[in-house]
């Protein structure tokens, strides 16, 4: 099970949050977000992650609606190893950006409001590596805290392998997978104590509730 922490704003708990097994860490770079970071600091966290022994944690930029050579700019320059792009982005868009530097993974997200939302994920197979679903909210784009109805996800098979967000936490997580069968999962918001500021004792929590699932469960 693949675990990514999103909203990573400091090196020190980037570094505390691969210790405790995570397998991706989040950088915001969406400026209107109260996570953002600019690439300046995603280089200082990943310096840190590198100098500190996390040689195979993935570091995800999350972009939404951003110019492409922008997006290329800022992974290139900050190492990135994932995109994610969480905006309105089209299948298109997702094949240039692919093109232009194949060897970066791309994650398409979506925002799930009714099962109709799911049939849009199949346009987007062959332009990226992974789908990621999210919560829908009129005014935000993500780190939300809310949930989607995990039911319309249950006949869900996708193409790529996916990653299970929105208002996900360590006490609802268990459920959450006992439903449901993603390929990873994705939190931010459960695991703060503001936004950007993640609770490390959470993140605990959370890697412990993990521990407790056993291949069948
Ligand atoms: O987290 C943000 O502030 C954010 C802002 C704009 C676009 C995307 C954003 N987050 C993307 C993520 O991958 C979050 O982890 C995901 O939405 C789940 O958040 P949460 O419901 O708080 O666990």
């Amino acid at each position: 099970m693949q675990v990514k922490i999103c909203g990573i704003t400091q090196p020190e708990q980037g570094h505390a949050i691969a210790q405790l097994g995570a397998t991706a860490l989040g950088f915001i770079c969406v400026p209107t977000s109260p996570r953002y970071i600019p690439a300046t600091q995603i280089q200082t966290i990943v310096a840190t992650l590198k100098r500190r022994g996390h040689l195979s944690v993935n570091t995800v930029g999350v972009f939404a609606n951003t110019r492409l050579d922008t997006i290329l700019e800022v992974a290139v320059h900050t190492h990135l190893t994932t995109v994610q792009l969480h905006g309105s982005e089209s299948p298109d868009f997702c094949q240039r950006l692919k093109q232009q530097q194949p060897q970066l993974s791309l994650t398409k997200a979506f925002r799930i409001r009714t099962a109709a939302d799911l049939d849009r994920i199949a346009s987007y197979d062959g332009a990226v590596d992974a789908y990621l679903l999210d919560a829908y909210h009129p005014t935000q784009l993500g780190g939300t805290g809310c949930s989607l109805d995990w039911n319309t996800l249950q006949d869900l098979h996708p193409r790529h392998p996916w990653f299970l967000a929105g208002g996900l936490t360590p006490d609802n997580i268990l459920d959450a997978l006992s439903r449901l069968r993603p390929d990873g999962i994705d939190l931010s918001s459960g695991v703060e104590t503001a936004p950007g500021i993640k609770d490390l004792s959470a993140v605990a929590d959370l890697f412990h509730q993990l521990s407790q699932l056993t291949p069948s469960s």
